[in-house]
């Protein structure tokens, strides 16, 4: 037990809170471990949309080479950052179990300026798949980038005249930042595995493995991997308009899944759900049945738009 487990994370609080609570469950077991706080190529470049940087996995990149050079020997993300594929040799070894799922508006005033619908709203937020959600339902309002971590964010959206600003209920709750002045936007799908936190380690490093199988917890780890094949088969990207929640209830997993033009215009919505011993296939079918009734085509614009 002796053996020290070097845990890395970006440096951002919320980085450092989900490490934390990974460090907390190894500790728990008596595990011995540090964190080792390693730099974002996503946290530096604040300001260009992640989608016109074009590099998958920005987040992930620096802790998947800490990890393959043995600088560290666990990584801890939020799910939702994370590319669908893995690098060679780098596994996932425990998901969390899920925190808060929604997005929230952060508003300035109030929200009454919801529900005039001549009124030209200025909301802030990088993530497409939220701007594209936003038009679809307030097609005048005026979208501003917003990049940062939740901190800087928060801080932005303060300075600036905007209306509101988009934030995942998970960033703000977990490090207690949530505002008062907040509404959870409980028509918007959230993106693939919203809320999930992931452990990650070398595939050959059965010490780490074995320590972090204890807290993988299977209902989370279920439902984002459904969500996840929904994204990779339609996508495979991670800054995309796609949508996708899986839940358990009754042992059948209910799935629904979104994939929206960028401008907001054409919307594709599916749901399915299956006994939960089928399970490992809904989000790949739900995914196939969106491209073949012409989701391909908004795929092929996304592909072009982003690239
Ligand atoms: N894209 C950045 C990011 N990655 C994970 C979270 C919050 C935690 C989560 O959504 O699981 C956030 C902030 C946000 O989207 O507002």
């Amino acid at each position: 037990m002796n053996k020290e487990i070097k845990i890395g994370t970006r440096e951002s609080q919320l980085a450092l809170w989900q490490a934390n609570k990974v460090k907390g469950l190894l500790d728990a077991q008596g595990y011995n471990t540090t964190l080792v706080p390693i730099k974002s190529e996503g946290d530096i470049d604040l300001v260009t949309p992640l989608y016109e940087i074009g590099v998958q996995g920005i987040f992930t990149k620096s802790l998947d080479i800490a990890l393959l050079n043995g600088r560290i020997d666990i990584a801890v993300h939020s799910l939702k950052d994370v590319p669908t594929q893995l690098p060679k040799n780098i596994i996932q070894v425990a998901v969390l179990e899920r925190g808060p799922v929604k997005d929230l508006l952060v508003y300035r005033q109030d929200t009454a300026f919801l529900d005039q619908p001549a009124y030209i709203a200025n909301i802030a937020t990088s993530s497409v798949r939220r701007k594209a959600q936003w038009l679809r339902k307030y097609p005048k309002h005026q979208l501003h980038n917003l990049r940062g971590n939740v901190n800087t964010r928060l801080q932005k959206l303060a300075a600036e005249n905007w209306d509101g600003a988009i934030f995942a209920a998970a960033g703000l709750e977990r490090i207690n930042v949530r505002p008062s002045t907040s509404i959870e936007l409980d028509w918007m799908l959230p993106a693939p595995a919203q809320g999930a936190v992931v452990a990650v380690c070398r595939e050959d490093d059965d010490f780490c493995r074995q320590a972090c199988a204890p807290f993988n917890d299977l209902a989370t780890a279920l439902c984002t991997r459904v969500e996840r094949d929904f994204l990779r088969t339609l996508m495979g990207g991670c800054t995309t308009p796609i949508s996708a929640y899986a839940t358990i209830s009754n042992d059948t997993i209910h799935f629904s899944g979104e994939l929206c033009s960028i401008d907001g215009q054409q919307l594709f919505t599916i749901a399915e759900q299956a006994p939960l011993a089928d399970a490992g296939l809904i989000g790949k079918i739900a995914a196939e049945k969106i491209l073949a009734q012409g989701g391909d085509k908004i795929v092929a614009e996304i592909r072009n738009a982003i690239k």
